[in-house]
Formats: structure tokens, C-alpha cells, sequence
């Protein structure tokens, strides 16, 4: 029953947006909705719902070709706005449809029977659709559409690409969910291999701590008396603390390590994995449903088709009778114009006829026209059928084209959707089936793990356990220590004082054992120096050894070289001298004969300089003839040494021997005396004349103003001064002696000693002479200055000898100023004084009548 109708117009392919725009605003949830003129309610705020369900009719006029979205939409909306509003709906008495016929209808597609909705087709032409909405008996509403098909087809097939669009779009989401679930499970293995690392890490650092603190225990074991116990004892005690911690970390870290592997198993991964195979299960089944609305749909293809074969069937055979009605009128026709000849052919009666029948004729061909007009129609009527049937089937060509293409691009979409899914499930398989796998042997290395931190967890305690007795002992060690540290001081200051006393002691003792010592050294140097005095004395202060010079070439080979000595061969103190056949035997303190070596005169000597170093002056004089060897004794050669050379040598060598003790400086001075003139032959004018004089310090002392005296440190050193002084010696040939000595050559060693240990200081003199040559003058046939020089040296000479004769006679006075050598050579001659007169003599015959007269 309709009661009231309402038409809007619109423009060309209206959208859902332009017929909400148009007449129908928007209502209060946001929706448009259709509104009616109604008569009960002419508001256009009247809900076209509710116009529906009380029997009234709407109609949707536009323009244009038809909009079958356009049309989806509004119906969608419609029907949306039926099912919102099923409540109004429920209330109406007249309606005849359960609520949930209302769900069921909710896409407006559904082909339901006897009360679903249905839509019929207008029929009103290509250009001019409408859509009438009614509820009528047990219908909701049905619509008319001039373009049913497409009206009906393209929603679904839309429907369809929509849902595939979306099933795409799902599928990438899917993909992408998948990806991120891979990057998740990347990151939760990474994690979980970093909290390996960091477990093993620790582990490692908890083996290596326990080495250290093993190791640690061992040393102070082994230092348990070191001062540095409470320090080590607080680091142990730290690093214990420090080790339980970390064991503290450890277990939490596998605690969480434990729980995060339980949570995997309901994790919101496998929650989300659970959701898309829902979904995608849903997806098939969408597909599903799909599949069967699609051959629903071919099957409405087939029966329209058979529908339009029955409707060509019908057209055909309106076309034949059209046809044979053609063929009848036009048989009548031509009847007729056969009547009408044979009637105009007949007489007046005939033309009667004739006219009557040209009347009926007139009717009849009106009634042509009429029938050709109406064949004209039919015809016209047949070829728009025909073109309608031409279009249709062009239409029904197109469809099945589409239906075709669409039923291959859903094989291919149904074979990608399967392909996709056989690989989503392959991929899911794989990602579960990794996940399970990463899992499993995540939690099989946190098992080992936690088995081997338990293993090292069990080691440290047992260590621990070990450890506490240790620290115990290394307790009550802290403590003794602690307590011997804090009584430290005082037993330190105690041991200080006591060490101090035994100290002072000890040193006190050593002081008295030095000074004990030193006082017997001292007495053992007295004792040792007298005894060597003694010594020296008992052999004599003044002694006189002779040497004996071999034959040499010098003395001829005549009867006159002839060896004129002899040495008693049980003493070696006696001299025999044959002369003028008799035998004249002389006594000195050693005699050496020509065998004898420089180290044979020198071992006898060195007594000597032992004294000199003692502090005692000693003088050693070569006495003899020209030629008899004094300065072969004394100077010697340079490849065999006399006394001068091993004496400075053995000096030297005592010096050094003795330096710890005793600090030594050695002077030599080098004179000649010529002519009783003494002269320094190292000075700058070695002809100058120097004096014997007194000391100023009253002390008796005489000395020799001017006299150089050069310190010398080596035997180098005096080798040099013995060139230089030599070189300004006076020499000069003699008839007896090609290199006879004129004057009396000294060699002057001051030796000036300090004891270190006592400060004791000595002086020794050790005076070396190589006399001249004494020799008779009327013998050399010397004269002139040769005989005054001789003069001089046999003087000098003569008073050494008195002067020795009185020393040895201890006669009171000793003649020292009858020479310039013996007055110089007072100090060395007197007193304690030794002195060795080395008298040089030859072994030919002409030798013994000067040694007779000398001895
Ligand atoms: N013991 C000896 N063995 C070997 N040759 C010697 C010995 N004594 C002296 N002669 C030699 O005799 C020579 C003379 O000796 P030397 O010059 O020492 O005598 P002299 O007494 O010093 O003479 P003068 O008084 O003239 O100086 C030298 O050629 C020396 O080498």
C-alpha cells in the first residue's frame, strides 16, 4: 500500500555524497538517509525507514546512464540504516519479517526466498533510471533499475576485486607481520646469544676471579709473616664480597633468562601466528563464499540467457504472424482490386457496386493504411526488438567476456592465493619450526650454561668452603698481627733502645778493640821498625860490601890482566888480592864477585830501602877507581838496572803495597859535587854554585837552599829526571877511563810518609852516590885542572873515609865539614842513619896495588 511518493532528480551518475547533498541532509550519526514528503509527517527530517516500514514509497529519478555503484550504495545504505534502526523496525505491527531476516540482508545482495528483497528492472529506458523503494506484504522494499544486469553484477564483481584488494593487502600485511616476525626472532636469538656471551663472559670472570683469589691464598700462605697481611686479608675479604655478587648476577640473569624462555612458549608471537591462520582461514572461507556467489551468479547467466532464447523464440513467431497477417491483408488486397476491375467491368449496377465498393473500397483503404500503418509499426516495433535483441545478446557477449576474464583472473588469483598460502604456511612452518629449533637450542645451551655456572657455582663454594678455614687462620694471623702492630711501637722503641745500648756497646767494644788494635799495631810497626833497625844495625849501620868488577877488554891481555882476586869460598866477607906474589886478604861485610848479578847487589841493599821508608836516612855510596864499576852498580844499563832503578822500583811498589794505610810523596833531587862545589843538576843553572846551610828553625837540619826537587809518581817519572839530570853531568875522558866520572853524583829520594790510622808522620833520605873516580895522580898522569880536580876528589874522598872510620869507631866526633859531601851528607850519616859503601874494585893485577893502598 503505497501512500504517499516522493521523486528527486538528479545529474548524471550520482554518487551515494551527491544524493546525500541533494534533498537528504545528513542525519545525526553522520549518515544520509533518504526523507520523504509524507502526509502524516511532511518534515524532511522524516527517516526514510520509517516511511518504508509504514508502506511508503520512495523514487530516486536521475539521468544519465546508470550508476550501479551509485545504486549499491544507496541500497547498502538503506539497508545499513534498516538494520541500525531494527529496533523501530521490530516495533511496527505491520511488519511482517523476523529480526533476523534484517541481519541476513545486510549486504543487499542476497537473493533471498519469498521475503528477501528483490529488485526489477524499470525498463524505462537507457537514459532515464529510477529506483523505487516500497515495503510491500512480506517484502522490505524492492527497487527498479533499467540496467538490472550490470545493476546486479558489478556490486558483486566490485565486491569481489574489493575483497581480493583486500585479501592483497592482507597478504603484504601478512608479509610484513611475517618479516617482523623474523626480525623479532633475529633480535630475540641475538639477545639471546649476547646473554650467552654475557653468561660465558662471566663465567670466565668468575674462573679467572677464582684463580686470582686461589693464587692470592697461596701467597699470603706463603707471606703470613709480611707486614702487608690486613691489607691483602681486606682485598681477599672484598673480592669474596665482589665474587658473590657477580654468582648473585648470574643466577638473576639465568632466572630471567629462564622466564623469558618460558614466556616464548605463549609469547605474543605465536599468539600473533595463531591470529593470521584464523585470519587466514576466514580469508578462505571469504573465498569460499566468493566461489559459491560466483556460480550462483553464472547460474542467474544461464537462466537469463534462457530466458532471452524463449523471449527470441517469442519475437520469431510474432514476427510469423506478423508475416502471414502481411500476407493475408495483401492477398485480401489484391482480392480486392480484383473485385474492384471485374466490378468496374460490369454495367451501372456494376458502377453502384462499384461505387459502393470504391466507398468500401475508400474504408477499406483506410483500413489498409490503417493495417499498413500498423504493419509499419510492427515492423518498426520488430527492428527496435531486434536491435534491443542485437544489444542484448552484444551485452550478454560482453558479460560472459567479463565473466570469462573474471572467472581466470579469480583461477589466478584463487592459484596465487593458494601459492601464497602454501608458502605463508611453508614460511610459517619454517619460522616456527626455526623458532622451535632456535628456542630448543637456546634453551639447551641455557641448560649447559646453567649447568657449568651450577658446576663453577659448586667449585666456588667448595672453594669457599676451603677458603674459610684459611680465612680463619688468616683471621686470627690479622689479629695476632694486629695486636703485635699495635704493641709494634713499643717493643720497636724497647728493641731501638736495647740495639741502641748494644750498639753503643759493640762500638764502644770496637772503639777498644781499634784502639787496642791500633796501639799493637802500632807497637807491632815500632816493634817491627826496630827490628828492622835492629836488624840492619846488627848488620851494620855502616857496612862496606865489595864488588868486583870481571875482566874486560879495557884491562889488556897482558900478564897485567891477569886475575889478581880471590874469594874464600867459606866466606863470603873475604877479599884476597895477590900482589907482588904475596897474598893480601881483606875483610869487608860482603864481598861480590864478578859473577855476582845487579839482583844479587840489589837483594843485599833493599834492607836498606826498607828503612827509608821507615823513616830512617840511608846513604849508598859506589866507592872505587875510575872504571871499577861504580856507576855499572849504581845506574847500571837500561836492559839490566842498577841499585837506583830497583831501589825507586821497590819503593814505588812498597808505597802502593802500603797506600790503604799510608799516603806517600816521593821527591828526588838530583846534585853533583865537582871541584867542592856542589851544583843542582836539575835546576835552571846547573852551574851554579848552592850552600850548605842550617835550618831557621834552630832544629840543627842542614838543607840546600835552591836545590830542585821534582815529586815523582812512577819509575817514569824518574827516568826522566835521571835523563835530565845526567845530561848536565860533567864527564870528561881520562887516559884510564873513556867515560870516567869527575865529580860525586847524588841521587837525593825524600820519602815523606803519614799513617792514616795514627797521623803519624816520617821522613826517610835515601841518598844514592856514584863517587868519583879515586885514582892516584901520579898514575893517571893527571895535572893542571886534572890534578886539581883530582886533588879535590881524592880529599873528599879521604874525609867520606874519615868521617866513616869515626861513625864506625863511634868516635865523638865525626870530621862532617872536611867536605862539601860529607857536610851535605850529615843528616844521612848520623844517628840511626845506615850506610853502605859499595867498593867497586878490578880483578886484574894492576887493580891490586890501588885496592892494597885504598884498603
Ligand atoms: N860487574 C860488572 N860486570 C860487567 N861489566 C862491568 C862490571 N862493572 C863494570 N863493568 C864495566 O866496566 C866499565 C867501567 O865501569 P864503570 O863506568 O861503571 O866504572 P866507574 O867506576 O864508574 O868509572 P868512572 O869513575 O870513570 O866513572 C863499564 O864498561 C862497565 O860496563
Amino acid at each position: 500500500m503505497i501512500t504517499s511518493r516522493k521523486t528527486w532528480d538528479l545529474g548524471p551518475t550520482p554518487s551515494l555524497k551527491d544524493l546525500w547533498k541533494k534533498d537528504l541532509p545528513l542525519d545525526r550519526s553522520g549518515q544520509g538517509s533518504l526523507l520523504s514528503d509524507s502526509e502524516e509527517d511532511s518534515s524532511v527530517q522524516t527517516p526514510v525507514l520509517p516511511a518504508l516500514v509504514q508502506h511508503k514509497t520512495l523514487s530516486v529519478n536521475w539521468c544519465g546512464a546508470a550508476s550501479p555503484q551509485g545504486l549499491y550504495l544507496t541500497v547498502q545504505a538503506l539497508q545499513d540504516k534498516l538494520c541500525k534502526d531494527k529496533s523501530q523496525v521490530k516495533n511496527e505491527e505491520n511488519h511482517h519479517q523476523p529480526q533476523t531476516q534484517c541481519r541476513t540482508q545486510k549486504l543487499g545482495i542476497e537473493k533471498r526466498s519469498g521475503s528477501a528483497h528483490n529488485w526489477d528492472a524499470g525498463a524505462q529506458g537507457q537514459e532515464a533510471c529510477s529506483m523505487n523503494v516500497e515495503k510491500t506484504g512480506g517484502r522490505f522494499f524492492s527497487g527498479k533499475c533499467s540496467s538490472l544486469s550490470g545493476a546486479r553484477q558489478f556490486p558483486m564483481i566490485q565486491k569481489m576485486v574489493e575483497s581480493m584488494a583486500q585479501l592483497q593487502e592482507e597478504k603484504l600485511q601478512l608479509q610484513e607481520e611475517l618479516l617482523a616476525l623474523q626480525e623479532k626472532l633475529s633480535a630475540r636469538e641475538n639477545e639471546e646469544l649476547a646473554v650467552s656471551v654475557q653468561l660465558q663472559d662471566q663465567v670466565e670472570n668468575l674462573k679467572g676471579k677464582l684463580l686470582d683469589r686461589a693464587q692470592e691464598v697461596n701467597r699470603l700462605r706463603s707471606e703470613l709473616g709480611g707486614t702487608d697481611l690486613e691489607k691483602h686479608r681486606n682485598l681477599l675479604v672484598a673480592e669474596n664480597e665482589h665474587l658473590k655478587q657477580d654468582m648473585k648476577s648470574c643466577e638473576a640473569e639465568l632466572q630471567k633468562l629462564r622466564k623469558q624462555h618460558v614466556k616464548c612458549i605463549d609469547c605474543e608471537h605465536i599468539q600473533e601466528n595463531a591470529r593470521l591462520q584464523e585470519r587466514l582461514a576466514q580469508l578462505q572461507l571469504e573465498v569460499e563464499e566468493a566461489k559459491g556467489r560466483l556460480s550462483e551468479l553464472d547460474l542467474e547467466v544461464q537462466q537469463k540467457t534462457n530466458r532471452l532464447a524463449e523471449v527470441e523464440l517469442r519475437l520469431k513467431d510474432s514476427l510469423a504472424e506478423k508475416a502471414e497477417e502481411e500476407e493475408r491483408l495483401s492477398r485480401r488486397l489484391r482480392d480486392s482490386q480484383e473485385t474492384i476491375a471485374s466490378l468496374k467491368a460490369q454495367p451501372q449496377q456494376i458502377k453502384y457496386i462499384i461505387k459502393t465498393v470504391e466507398v468500401e473500397s475508400s474504408k477499406t483503404k483506410q483500413a489498409l493504411c490503417e493495417t499498413q500503418s500498423r504493419n509499419q509499426h510492427l515492423q518498426e516495433q520488430v527492428g527496435m526488438q531486434r536491435q534491443v535483441l542485437k544489444e542484448m545478446e552484444q551485452q550478454l557477449q560482453k558479460s560472459q567476456k567479463t565473466a570469462a576474464q573474471l572467472r581466470a583472473q579469480i583461477m589466478l588469483y584463487e592459484s596465487e592465493l593458494e601459492q601464497t598460502h602454501g608458502q605463508m604456511l611453508e614460511e610459517m612452518q619454517n619460522m616456527e619450526d626455526d623458532k622451535n629449533r632456535a628456542i630448543e637450542e637456546a634453551f639447551a645451551r641455557a641448560q649447559v650454561e646453567m649447568k657449568a655456572v651450577h658446576e663453577n657455582l659448586a667449585g666456588v663454594r667448595t672453594n669457599l668452603l676451603t677458603l674459610q678455614p684459611a680465612l680463619r687462620t688468616l683471621t686470627n694471623d690479622y689479629n695476632s698481627l694486629k695486636r703485635q702492630v699495635r704493641d709494634f711501637p713499643l717493643l720497636l722503641q724497647e728493641a731501638l733502645q736495647d740495639a741502641k745500648a748494644e750498639i753503643g756497646q759493640a762500638i764502644e767494644e770496637v772503639n777498644s778493640t781499634n784502639r787496642e788494635l791500633l796501639r799493637k799495631y802500632r807497637r807491632e810497626l815500632q816493634l817491627r821498625k826496630k827490628c828492622h833497625n835492629e836488624l840492619v844495625r846488627l848488620k851494620g849501620n855502616i857496612r862496606v860490601f865489595g864488588r868486583v868488577r870481571p875482566i874486560t877488554k879495557e884491562d889488556g891481555e897482558g900478564p897485567e890482566a891477569a886475575n889478581s882476586v880471590t874469594f874464600d869460598p867459606d866466606d863470603d866477607a873475604i877479599l884476597h888480592l895477590m900482589h907482588k906474589g904475596k897474598q893480601v886478604s881483606f875483610e869487608l861485610d860482603k864481598v861480590f864477585s864478578p859473577q855476582a848479578t845487579q839482583q844479587d847487589v840489589f837483594q843485599e841493599v833493599q834492607a836498606l830501602i826498607t828503612s827509608c821508608i821507615d823513616g830512617y836516612n840511608v846513604c849508598i855510596f859506589a866507592y872505587g877507581q875510575t872504571g871499577a864499576g861504580k856507576t855499572y852498580t849504581m845506574e847500571g844499563t837500561p836492559e839490566n838496572p842498577g841499585i837506583n832503578q830497583r831501589a825507586l822500583q821497590l819503593l814505588f811498589s812498597e808505597v802502593q803495597r802500603k797506600a790503604s794505610d799510608w799516603g806517600y810523596t816521593i821527591t828526588v833531587s838530583v846534585a853533583e859535587i865537582y871541584n867542592e862545589a856542589l851544583r843542582d843538576l836539575l835546576g835552571k843553572e846547573p852551574q851554579e854554585k848552592l850552600d850548605i846551610k842550617l835550618c831557621p828553625d834552630g832544629s840543627g837540619q842542614l838543607y840546600v837552599p835552591g836545590l830542585t826537587e821534582f815529586q815523582v809518581q812512577s819509575v817514569e817519572d824518574i827516568n826522566k829526571v835521571f835523563e835530565f839530570g845526567h845530561s848536565n853531568r860533567v864527564t870528561e875522558y881520562t887516559s884510564l877511563n873513556e867515560h870516567s866520572s869527575r865529580s860525586h853524583a847524588l841521587l837525593i829520594v825524600t820519602v815523606r810518609g803519614l799513617d792514616y790510622s795514627t797521623g803519624l808522620r816520617t821522613t826517610g833520605k835515601l841518598n844514592l852516590v856514584d863517587l868519583a873516580g879515586s885514582e892516584r895522580v901520579g898514575r893517571s898522569g893527571a895535572e893542571g885542572s886534572r890534578l886539581r880536580e883530582a886533588q879535590y876528589i881524592n880529599k873528599s874522598l879521604s874525609a867520606l873515609g874519615d868521617v866513616i872510620y869515626a861513625l864506625r869507631a863511634r868516635q865523638g866526633h865525626v870530621p862532617f865539614r872536611n867536605s862539601k859531601l860529607t857536610y851535605l851528607l850529615q843528616d844521612s850519616l848520623s844517628g840511626d842513619s845506615k850506610t853502605l859503601m859499595m867498593v867497586q874494585v878490578g880483578s886484574g893485577a894492576d887493580w891490586a896495588d890501588e885496592v892494597r893502598r885504598d884498603g
